[in-house]
């Protein structure tokens, strides 16, 4: 991507790819089949909007089954664990043919990073922190914030995430990174160094300590729209039991994971409603969560490309990217790496998934032990 250039707020070609079609570096090829990875629902849905008098209901737009489907309950979980449908299940052990863990691969991924520079791009919610009830509660744990300080300090290392960025920096609270929040429409940057100095969207700034850095934020002009957005979300969302609205800077999410199931198409039909006064706002679904954000052409893939240009790393063949993301959102992540063949990306996943990816990790735990893993490896290396 070249920085220079206008960043146009258009909808991509959101149709999935097939394997086939995406690139993975040499010596990061599991022997995956060849059928196509599909979504159910496509990367990104597209929102029906109203064109005649007749209210369209979330049940028929498909809503409700894309909410039921965004992860599974707590209760589900367990349920399946609990009749051996988890660790050792069948179906994970054939999927883990075709994602293999990240970690049973550790040596196939270093042995093609050698040579090369690592860039870590770390995902946080249900990656770096468990998925809890309350989004206000998914704290990392002090082991996990030491492995992340280790091996950000071994490599450039950003976290991209689907909440506001002051509020992941203040979850994560790990200095040597970089943060790109809402989905990564909100993005730190460094300055030194950084072509993103060149970018017309790029505003110099200042961090907490006083270092310049450069803020990049290509939806700047929907943060009014969003706002508003947000209050009429609240308002009426506010006599559904569970239900609670986020504010993610530049996309408003609405939580269903603590509304009682039968209330979900409520949940829908509101923010439904809502959104379709909203034409330059559209809905994706994360876990548990519809999720406002504004219609441009940004995800998570465009930042990872965006960091990677701004770090001075976009046109070199010497660098091995690895995006460590377990949502729908970081698809787009895998996507990017594998379309310009600059790396990998590991989905976190405890149950079969399709995906993007090229590995795979049941849990943060495994992140964690895996990111571990990556520090001991580069300090042995520099030993030698
Ligand atoms: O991109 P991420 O860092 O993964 O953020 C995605 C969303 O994560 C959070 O919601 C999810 O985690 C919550 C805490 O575990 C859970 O309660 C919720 O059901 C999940 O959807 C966050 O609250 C959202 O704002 C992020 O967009």
């Amino acid at each position: 991507m070249d920085l220079k250039t206008n960043l146009t707020p258009v909808l991509a070609d959101t149709a999935p790819l097939t394997r086939s079609r995406l690139g993975v570096p040499s010596g990061l090829s599991p022997s995956y089949s060849s059928k196509g990875a599909t979504f159910p629902h496509g990367p990104l849905l597209a929102i029906p909007r109203k064109k005649t008098g007749i209210l369209e209901d979330v049940r028929s737009n498909g809503w409700l089954d894309a909410m039921k489907s965004s992860s599974p309950t707590h209760n589900k979980v367990s349920k399946d664990l609990s009749h051996g449908i988890g660790s050792s299940d069948a179906a994970y052990n054939s999927w883990l043919l075709k994602f293999p863990s990240a970690l049973a691969s550790f040596d196939q991924i270093t042995n093609c990073a050698k040579g090369k520079r690592i860039v870590l791009f770390l995902d946080y919610d249900g990656t770096l922190s468990p998925i809890v009830d309350n989004p206000d509660c998914a704290f990392m744990s002090e082991n996990m914030r030491d492995a992340v300080r280790k091996v950000a300090e071994c490599f450039p290392t950003a976290i991209i995430s689907g909440r506001r960025r002051d509020k992941v920096c203040e979850f994560v609270r790990v200095r040597e990174l970089y943060y790109a929040g809402s989905h990564g429409m909100d993005i730190i940057c460094p300055s030194r160094q950084s072509n993103s100095d060149n970018h017309p969207e790029c505003v110099g700034s200042a961090d907490e300590q006083g270092i310049e850095v450069n803020l990049f934020q290509p939806a700047a002009e929907f943060l009014p729209m969003i706002d508003e957005v947000l209050g009429l979300l609240k308002e009426c969302t506010k006599d559904i039991e569970g239900a609670t609205v986020e504010n993610n800077k530049f996309c408003a999410s609405v939580h269903y994971r603590n509304v009682n199931e039968e209330s979900w198409d409520i949940v829908g039909q509101r923010v439904y409603d809502v959104l379709k006064e909203y034409p330059r706002l559209r809905l994706t679904h994360g876990r548990k969560v519809l999720e406002v954000r504004p219609v441009i052409d940004w995800d998570k893939g465009k930042a990872v490309t965006f960091l990677l240009e701004a770090l001075g790393l976009n046109n070199c063949d010497d660098v091995l990217a690895i995006y460590v993301g377990d949502d729908r959102t970081d698809e787009d992540a895998f996507k990017a790496l594998r379309e310009v063949n600059k790396g990998c990306g590991i989905l976190v996943s405890p149950t079969p998934k399709e995906s993007n990816a090229v590995y795979s990790l049941r849990d943060p735990s495994e992140v964690m032990e895996f990111l571990t893993s990556l520090a001991v490896w580069k300090s042995s290396i520099q030993g030698l």
